[in-house]
């Protein structure tokens, strides 16, 4: 099988310091895949290459077979690749429904049947159906943070990029979040950046750990839990506790 999304000598540095050096990775369809690394690693920078908001030193973007390196943000997009939360900007006096109207219109235009029928079974599933008519600036922090994640779902997106989704939720609301991607899983391709390592450990297929700005490893959960290396990457920092 062909990956879904590839990433060939990918680099990028800042005045001399290589946020990002020499990246080959690879994500296959249907995956849940976390990408985690201590603080300064190199996550952010890697991403903001793969979504086309920021530019590559040197290197390769390949998504869906297809070199998309020098592509803008907006057509990634619409090739199928969705980046919550900063893509999905939500305004915050229109309603959840009308913000997931929004992103749905991004796929189907005018047909508002087609719309309508999306905003619903994007609210059902993120859980927010019963606050469909409340204005986003008036859901609590979890419940818009789903929201952005309903807005991704309403692109029917290949390949879903969800950068630090369970921070600031409550443990309840992180229980909804892990029910809804074990739910995605299949369907989508979901790439996780988060530093909850339980969240990691228990939604992940395969982990990528990143340690200045390089691969440190990569494999399963139970490898990457056994990993001299991650651990003594992590040792000191608050993910090793979690
Ligand atoms: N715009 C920038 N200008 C200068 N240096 C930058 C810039 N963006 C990132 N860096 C540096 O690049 C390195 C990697 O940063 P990056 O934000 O990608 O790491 P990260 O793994 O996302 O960290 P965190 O978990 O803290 O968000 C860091 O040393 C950071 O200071």
């Amino acid at each position: 099988m062909s990956p879904i999304l590839e990433t060939r000598g990918l680099s990028r540095s800042f005045h001399g310091l290589r946020a990002v050096h020499d990246v080959d990775f690879a994500l296959e369809a249907g995956e849940i895949r976390a990408l985690i690394g201590p603080n300064g690693a190199g996550k952010t920078t890697f991403v903001s290459m793969l979504i086309g908001r920021l530019a590559a030193d040197a290197g390769q973007v390949i998504f869906e077979g297809r070199d998309i390196t020098a592509l803008p943000d907006h057509r990634r997009v619409a090739l199928g690749m969705a980046y919550t939360f900063q893509i999905t900007s939500v305004f915050s006096r229109l309603t959840a429904a009308e913000n997931v109207a929004l992103a749905a219109r991004r796929r189907l235009g005018g047909d508002r049947a087609a719309v309508a029928r999306e905003v619903a079974t994007a609210l059902e599933r993120t859980g927010l159906a019963g606050q469909g008519e409340v204005a986003a600036e008036d859901l609590s922090y979890g419940h818009q943070r789903l929201l952005e994640i309903a807005m991704g779902l309403a692109q029917h997106p290949r390949l879903l990029i969800l950068d630090e989704p369970t921070q600031g939720l409550a443990e309840t609301e992180i229980a909804a979040f892990k029910a809804l991607v074990r739910d995605l899983a299949g369907q989508t391709t979901i790439l996780l950046i988060e530093h909850n390592m339980a969240v990691v450990m228990e939604l992940a297929h395969r982990i990528t750990v990143l340690n200045f700005g390089e691969v440190l490893a990569e494999g399963t959960p139970a490898a990457i839990r056994a990993d001299r290396a991650v651990q003594e990457a992590y040792l000191g920092t608050e993910a090793a506790h979690g």
